[in-house]
């Protein structure tokens, strides 16, 4: 059962990795045979109708299982340690099926050449960085499910992951949602099928980060509490950055 979990834990892991490459493919509509842009063609009404039914059924899968309740009784039918995979794997799977369903609109809202293009493209590969950077801050092997089938093929007992707000996180809460928006929104070229999916995944992420505070609130209380008054939810302060400037402007001054 060990290896089982363990062997089932990877597949999810390299599912998810997949998915997550076919997701940046799908958003610059390049490389990819079905992207935001290209796939089959309906009308506007059954388009629309269509997408907003895969991005809900996205959201509603995502937000579920995150939920404590839904991980409490999931325990009651698969063994603790591949329920991060199970969650990895069927959120992974309903990207693919977003992937497979959705309808493009192709009609152009903004279509951008020259210097303005290439700082659209830059701030779409900083938005991938980004998520792919905050995977790691909390605990890369956690949120994919690879630790805890490690610890459970090494006969460890469960961890859990106390608060901490390592690199990105002092400046934002949730450094991976804002790398998903600045990756969603960044394009040169925004069609009106485009511009559908990053708003119906920026309410997603909107929706998604309250319930993660409430829960994180519930189990880190007053210490949440306090991190959710200092810190920006997912747009830094230049705050910090101007005191910073602006202290070693006056010590230089006091030198001089
Ligand atoms: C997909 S991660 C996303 C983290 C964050 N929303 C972001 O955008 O970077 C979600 C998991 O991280 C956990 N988490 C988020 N912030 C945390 C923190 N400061 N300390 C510990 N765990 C945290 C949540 O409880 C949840 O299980």
């Amino acid at each position: 059962m060990r290896w089982v979990t363990m062997l089932y834990a990877v597949v999810a892991y390299l599912v998810f990795w997949l998915c997550s490459a076919y997701l940046i493919g799908f958003t610059a509509d390049i490389l990819v045979p079905r992207t935001v842009n290209h796939g089959p063609v309906s009308g506007i009404g059954q388009a629309l109708l269509i997408n907003a039914s895969l991005m809900l059924m996205f959201g509603v899968q995502h937000s579920i299982m995150a939920r404590q309740g839904f991980k409490r009784w999931c325990r009651a039918w698969i063994p603790a340690p591949m329920e991060r995979s199970t969650y990895v794997l069927l959120s992974s799977l309903m990207l693919g099926l977003l992937y497979w369903g959705w309808r493009p609109l192709p009609l152009t809202l903004w279509w951008v050449e020259g210097g303005l293009a290439v700082a659209l493209w830059c701030l779409f590969v900083l938005g991938w960085v980004l998520v792919v950077y905050a995977t790691f801050l909390i605990s890369h092997g956690e949120l994919l499910g690879i630790s805890q089938a490690y610890r459970r093929l090494r006969g460890r007992a469960p961890c859990e992951i106390g608060f901490h707000t390592p690199g990105l996180h002092r400046l934002v809460r949730h450094p991976l949602m804002s790398g998903l928006l600045l990756a969603f929104w960044s394009t040169p070229h925004m069609t009106v099928g485009h511009f559908f999916f990053a708003a119906g995944m920026s309410l997603y992420i909107l929706i998604g980060i309250h319930f993660e505070e409430r829960s994180l609130v519930r189990a880190f209380g007053d210490h949440y509490r306090a991190y959710q008054a200092t810190t920006p939810m997912l747009i830094p302060s230049l705050r910090p950055l101007y005191r910073a400037v602006a202290s070693c402007f006056m010590k230089r001054k006091r030198s001089v």
